[in-house]
């Protein structure tokens, strides 16, 4: 991964990927990914071609073992890409570059509420005051500021993942990786805490790349909503999601356009989980 500082100079390529109007912070050309386990060897992407904006809220779907996560791994520095180029941007080295809220909960269980939000303020050595006054923000804008003391084992799983999510936006990075964050969660919960995902990114508007299966979720959430192929994962739609901002996440599906945008996204993603299944039928 080569990751760039201000003003990115990019390569004519993916000059080509990118709107002049727009500052590119994820940019991905050509990116291959291979596994080889056990002998057997598996194209999980196949090159994938992206720019993604600084502060752009942009929702990857596709059908299950497209390389939805492979693809957030290689883009967090977890996973090295075989081939093809990946450049992130960080424009201000005082803060972070990314933070990731995976799926399952990842807080620390020996800490307090308070103290796992506090976790990367106290890493990068914040001053105190602010490290306080930043996890109080956080932790109302989550409602959990009663549960500041609380450890992970006395919450509710939507609790700990709220817990995960003040976290990350208390770090305060450029970029957020959000890998299904709210898979595991039931529909009530699930809607409450995208209702607080939007107004918690409605104040900073962050760079997000966020994992789903749900195409009502992506449209809820994002501004843009790529589809991916069955595997070899590459990038089959990239759909505009121009729905009004600020969004309330039960208001915005009865918005104009939502039902057509559901279901275009539906038609490609259709296809794809339909292939992805008939591909595993013949394996
Ligand atoms: N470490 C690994 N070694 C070998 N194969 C892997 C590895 N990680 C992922 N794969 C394979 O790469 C492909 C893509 O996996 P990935 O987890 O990225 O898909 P996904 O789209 O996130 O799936 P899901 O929606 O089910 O979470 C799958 O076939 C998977 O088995």
């Amino acid at each position: 991964m080569d990751t760039m500082t201000q003003n990115p100079v990019i390569s004519p390529q993916m000059a080509d990927l990118c709107s002049p109007a727009r500052i590119p912070q994820i940019a991905a050309r050509n990116l291959c990914k291979e596994f080889v386990s056990g002998g057997r060897r598996v194209v999980a992407l196949q090159d994938v071609n992206v720019v993604i904006e600084r502060g752009q809220f942009c929702c990857i779907v596709g059908p299950s073992g497209c390389g939805k996560t492979t693809f957030l791994r290689i883009v967090s520095g977890l996973e090295t890409h075989t081939s093809g180029e990946l450049r992130l941007t960080h424009f201000n080295q005082t803060k972070p570059l990314l933070s990731m809220v995976f799926q399952e909960q990842s807080i620390f269980p020996w800490m307090t509420v308070a103290d796992n939000v506090e976790y990367g303020l106290r890493m990068r050595k914040v001053p105190k005051a602010e490290r306080r006054d930043t996890v109080r923000h956080y932790l109302e804008k989550v409602g959990l500021s009663q549960f500041a003391g609380s450890f992970p084992h006395q919450l509710s799983g939507g609790m700990k993942q709220r817990v995960s999510i003040a976290r990350a936006f208390a770090n305060d990075p450029e970029i957020l990786l959000m890998d299904e964050p709210f898979a595991a969660l039931d529909e009530q919960n699930k809607a409450i805490l995208q209702e607080e995902l939007l107004r918690i990114w409605e104040e900073s508007r962050k760079t997000v790349l966020f994992i789903t299966h749900s195409i009502d979720e992506a449209l809820v959430l994002s501004d843009r909503a790529l589809v991916m192929t069955a595997r070899p994962g590459t990038l089959k739609a990239d759909i505009d999601v121009p729905l009004q901002r600020p969004r309330g996440a039960y208001e915005i599906r009865s918005s104009p356009g939502y039902a057509e945008l559901n279901e275009r996204m539906w038609k490609e993603l259709r296809e794809e989980v339909m292939h992805a299944r008939l591909t595993k039928e013949l394996a």
